[in-house]
C-alpha cells in the first residue's frame, strides 16, 4: 500500500448498498452478451442543464455525489465522453476513491479507461492535459480516442501511444448534414472485444441525446443521475432528446424510466432507474 494522493475521495460503505442493483454485477451473473454493462450517469441542474454553456467546465455535484460518480467509475472498465467534453473540461476521468490504484494501492487497479468520442479527431491534446498528467504520475489510464479519421495526426498518435493510449476506428453512420453519427452497437460492441466489460457514459449533451433516442436507449443498462438543487439558466447545455410521437401524431414523452430508485445525497439527490421501453 502507498499513501494515498491529497485529492483522494472517501464514499462510505453504507452509502454503496443503494447503488448496488444498478451496477455492474460483481458475482459473475452478467448474462452472456457482445455488448458490455452500460450506464449513463451525469449530474444536472433544476432546469436540465449539464453547464453554463457549451465550453465552461461546471461543478454541479456537492463533495458525497462527487465521490458516488467516483465509486461508480471504479465500479466501470471504461469512461465515455464526446470531445466537446474533454475540449471543454480538461478533465482526468481517473477514480479517485481510496483503495485503488495510485490512491492507496499499487498499479493501476480499478482504474477506468477513458474513450473520448472524437470522430474528426478535433482534439488538441498535448503531454499538459490532465489525462496525460495523472498518467505520468500513476493515477489513471491513457484514453482510447474513437474516430472516423483513417490516419489521425502521427505526432498525436504517438504522444497517445506513448502513454499506453490509442486511436480506434469505428463504423459511424453519414447524417444527411453530412455530420458523423456513432454506430452505438457496433462501438460497445469493438469496447468490450477490446476488454471492456463494463462502461459508464458521462456526456455531455450531445453524446446523451444520441443515447436516448429509440433506436439506441434500450443498449442503456442502468442510469443514475445527480439533481443538483440550482438553476444554471438560459444558456446552458441542456439535456432534451428529440421529440416522440405516437400514432394519432400526438408528442409523448422521448424518454421514461422505471424501477426508479431516490437517494439523497448531501444537498443533491440521486436518481437510479431503468429505461422503460415501449411495451
Ligand atoms: N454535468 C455533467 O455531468 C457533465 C457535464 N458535461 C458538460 O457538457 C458540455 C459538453 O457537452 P456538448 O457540448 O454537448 O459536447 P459532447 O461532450 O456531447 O461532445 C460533442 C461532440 O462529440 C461528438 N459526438 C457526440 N455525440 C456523438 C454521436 N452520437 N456521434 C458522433 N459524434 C458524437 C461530436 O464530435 C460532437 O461535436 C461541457 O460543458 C461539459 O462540461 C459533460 C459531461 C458530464
Ligand atoms: N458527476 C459530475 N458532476 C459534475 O458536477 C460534473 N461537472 C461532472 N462532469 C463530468 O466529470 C468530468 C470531470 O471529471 P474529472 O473531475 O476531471 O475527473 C467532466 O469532464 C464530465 O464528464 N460530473
Amino acid at each position: 500500500m502507498s499513501s494515498a494522493p491529497r485529492d483522494a475521495l472517501e464514499f462510505p460503505d453504507s452509502d454503496r448498498g443503494f447503488l448496488e442493483p444498478h451496477l455492474p454485477p460483481q458475482d459473475g451473473s452478467a448474462p452472456q452478451s457482445d455488448l458490455p454493462f452500460t450506464t449513463l450517469t451525469f449530474a444536472t441542474s433544476l432546469d436540465s442543464s449539464l453547464a453554463l454553456s457549451p465550453g465552461a467546465r461546471t461543478v454541479l455535484s456537492g463533495p458525497q455525489s462527487k465521490a458516488m460518480t467516483h465509486y461508480l467509475r471504479s465500479r466501470h472498465d471504461g469512461i465515455i465522453i464526446g470531445v466537446g467534453t474533454a475540449v471543454a473540461d480538461d478533465p482526468g476521468l481517473n477514480c479517485r476513491i481510496t483503495g485503488v490504484g495510485g490512491y492507496g494501492q499499487e498499479g493501476l487497479a480499478g482504474q477506468p479507461r477513458p474513450v473520448v468520442i472524437d470522430p474528426t479527431a478535433r482534439w488538441e491534446f498535448s503531454d499538459d492535459s490532465k489525462l496525460f498528467q495523472l498518467c505520468r504520475e500513476g493515477r489513471g489510464l491513457a484514453p482510447w480516442i474513437i474516430t472516423a479519421v483513417e490516419n489521425p495526426n502521427s505526432q498525436k498518435q504517438a504522444l497517445l501511444e506513448r502513454y499506453g493510449g490509442r486511436f480506434i476506428s469505428v463504423n459511424m453512420i453519414r447524417t444527411h448534414t453530412g455530420r458523423h453519427q456513432i454506430d452505438w452497437p457496433d462501438l460497445l460492441v469493438t469496447l468490450k472485444s477490446n476488454g471492456l466489460e463494463s462502461v459508464m457514459i458521462e456526456g455531455g449533451g450531445q453524446v446523451i441525446k444520441s443515447l436516448l433516442s429509440p433506436i439506441y436507449m434500450s443498449l442503456l443498462d442502468s442510469v443514475i443521475v445527480t439533481i443538483a438543487p440550482t438553476w444554471l439558466g438560459e444558456g446552458g447545455v441542456v439535456v432534451s432528446p428529440a421529440r416522440r410521437f405516437d400514432e394519432g401524431g400526438n408528442a409523448i414523452s422521448a424518454a421514461r424510466l422505471k424501477n426508479v430508485k431516490w437517494h439523497p445525497f448531501g444537498e443533491d439527490v440521486v436518481l437510479c432507474g431503468q429505461i422503460k421501453l415501449s411495451d
